[in-house]
């Protein structure tokens, strides 16, 4: 079924001026304009978010009526959604976010981030991000400027457009229901009606340790125990091989990779959630790049709540450096970014991962010396050096969840975190996130078509069965 047609203007809707003036744009995705508001009748300055996508404005709706009642996650107050119109969301307004903090903390004379800020931040971001998983929601979309902040200092976590549901019944692809979703909310503007009414169904989609069938939370997570236990049996701490950099790479594609996949960007993800739609798997295309776990940039269909947890480790070493760790510049780069880092990918490294749908199709120059997560951490203590470790490394069962990260001794060592309250939060926006300013410029990717264009001059040979790409 057709998305219904975009409404010309929020301005118009008779519903919603009733109920708010509308202020400034304050933002605007790729999905959506935000809007700052005041609610008529108490004066509540709100957020209207108005979603031009189908699926995301569902996605985004779902996910935050299951999420109300976490401290850490964006309070949806209510939503309009009218037949043939966008959905407009009123959220909780806040006025900025962890990206501008990071480029607050950076400027000359921004003082950088104090141990005990960064422990605060960290520990709201895993209080979200343990909610969303508690509950089976993947966000998919983690980022510095997803992750909103109150002017007293509360981080929230926002922008579900992204987020998937993996229900304890089995999961249910809301997507796959528009007409019953339609059903449930025709008429029922301005009202939080829970999205009940989606009969029971198989498994339609992997969880990454599993192919089919329901699985529930708690088993999820005994199994992903299971194979943790397992993996440290056998763990040797390949990380520790920590030698200089050999940054140069060697990628070899079959001719079809390149015409079929030259862009894998998070704006592109609609049409291969179609697709997907009944085949049981989800999309590699979500999320940013820089924040994209490897098992997706190798086309992984078959993920889990694990995508997530390497994002966390890329947004908490950039906490501590106050620069991204992977800043790829496309696809191919941010995968030879991360092996350059991480070292080879192979059996040895991920078990499993030679099954990776692109993993026979995209390879690399072996790296003989990683340059290792230390390296990009320096001046760190080894507590923090760990914690990046824990989350950044390629097997995802590996991966530490966020209640274990809670848990971590590090938040309970001095420096403590400072009180919410005594964080330093920038009380402006720059009106730019990293989407579109100074040296996040390469975030947008918007403008590039080709995965090789932002590279420069690249070496490439054809071979029988595709080409081979020397990158500099
Ligand atoms: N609750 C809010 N309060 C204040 N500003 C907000 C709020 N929600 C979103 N914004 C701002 O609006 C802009 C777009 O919002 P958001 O990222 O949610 O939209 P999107 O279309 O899903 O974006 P993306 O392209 O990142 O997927 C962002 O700059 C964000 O900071």
């Amino acid at each position: 079924m057709d998305p219904p047609p975009k409404s010309w203007s929020i301005h118009t809707r008779a519903e919603i001026i009733a109920k708010y003036q509308i202020m400034e744009r304050v933002g605007s995705g790729a999905y959506s304009d935000v809007y700052r508001a005041r609610r008529l009748s108490d004066n509540l300055i709100v957020a209207l978010k108005e979603v031009h996508d189908y699926q995301s404005a569902f996605r985004e709706i779902e996910a935050l009526q299951i999420l109300q009642n976490s401290p850490n996650i964006v309070v949806l107050h209510e939503y309009f959604w009218r037949e043939d119109e966008d959905a407009v969301l009123v959220l909780e307004f806040l006025r900025t976010d962890l990206a501008t903090v990071i480029r607050e903390a950076k400027k000359e004379g921004g003082g950088g981030l104090s141990t005990g800020e960064i422990k605060r931040w960290m520990i709201q971001i895993l209080c979200g991000v343990d909610a969303c998983h508690r509950n089976m929601i993947l966000h998919r979309d983690l980022k510095p400027s997803n992750l909103l902040i109150s002017d007293d200092g509360v981080l929230k976590l926002a922008d579900f457009g992204q987020a998937r549901i993996l229900m304890e019944s089995g999961i249910v692809a809301a997507d796959d229901n528009p007409q019953l979703y339609e059903h449930d909310i025709l008429n029922q503007e301005g009202s939080l009606q829970p999205l009940v009414g989606f009969p029971p169904t198989v498994c339609q989609e992997g969880y990454g340790i599993q192919e089919q069938g329901t699985v529930n939370k708690d088993e999820y997570f005994r199994i992903l125990d299971e194979l943790k236990t397992k993996s440290s049996a056998d763990d040797i701490d390949k990380e520790t091989n920590i030698h200089d950099g050999n940054t140069s790479c060697l990628a070899t594609c079959t001719t079809s990779d390149i015409e079929d996949d030259p862009l894998r960007s998070s704006f592109a993800y609609e049409a291969e959630d179609a697709r997907d739609i009944g085949h049981g798997s989800l999309t590699s295309c979500v999320g940013t790049r820089w924040f994209r776990a490897p098992e997706l940039l190798y086309g992984s269909s078959d993920y889990g709540l694990e995508i997530d947890l390497w994002s966390l480790g890329c947004i908490f070493s950039e906490l501590f450096t106050l620069q991204p760790l992977f800043p790829g510049t496309a696809d191919i780069d941010q995968l030879s970014r991360i092996i350059n880092v991480l070292g080879n990918l192979n059996e040895e490294a991920w078990p499993g991962c030679s099954q990776l749908p692109d993993y026979r199709i995209i390879s690399f120059n072996k790296v003989e010396n990683p340059i290792g997560i230390e390296a990009c951490l320096p001046n760190r203590s080894p507590d923090e050096i760990s914690l990046v470790k824990k989350l950044v490394c390629y097997d995802p069962v590996r991966r530490a969840t966020a209640m274990e990260l809670l848990q971590d001794k590090y938040f309970n060592e001095l420096p403590f975190p400072v009180p919410a309250s005594e964080l330093r939060v920038p009380l402006t926006k720059n009106g730019q996130d990293e989407d579109s300013s100074g040296g996040w410029r390469d975030y947008n990717e918007m403008g590039s078509d080709s995965d090789f264009e932002d590279f420069g001059p690249v070496n490439v040979t054809t071979t029988n069965t595709g080409f081979s790409i020397q990158f500099p």
